[in-house]
């Protein structure tokens, strides 16, 4: 059976809730838009597989929960990540002061991230 994939990325999304993170992932990998907020629940992920030179790169999405009820969870995540984007709403400046706060998590769990 030919393989699935040569090399594998995972990445994490973070940002607060309502931002569009899963949105974001959902026009990423499958290119769709659904325009309902139907918050996330703990961690989600997506997967795309890309041809890059050659080389078959697949990409795991990890989409958390913005809610802080759920930070217990999708902290566990962060050190499994190689990459994190931080998202964040352009018509809300709460949100991108909060990205602040976002990063210093990031810093303080996953300090090699
Ligand atoms: N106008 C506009 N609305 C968007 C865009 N992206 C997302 N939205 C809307 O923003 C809302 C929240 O999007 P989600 O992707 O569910 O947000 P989220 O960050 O995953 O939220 P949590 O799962 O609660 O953390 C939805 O109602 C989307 O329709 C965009 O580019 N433009």
């Amino acid at each position: 059976m030919a393989k699935q994939y040569d090399v594998l990325f995972r990445l994490l999304l973070l940002g607060d809730s309502g931002v569009g993170k899963t949105c974001l992932l959902c026009r990423f990998t499958d290119n769709e838009f659904h325009p309902s907020h139907i918050s996330t629940i703990g961690v989600d992920f997506k997967m795309k597989t890309l041809l890059i030179d050659g080389i078959k790169v697949r990409i795991q999405i990890w989409d958390t929960a913005g809610q802080e009820r759920y930070q217990t969870i999708t902290k566990q995540y962060y050190r499994r990540a190689q990459g994190i984007f931080l998202v964040y709403d352009i018509t809300s400046e709460r949100s991108f002061q909060h990205i602040m706060k976002w990063a210093s998590d990031v810093d303080e769990l996953c300090p090699f991230c």
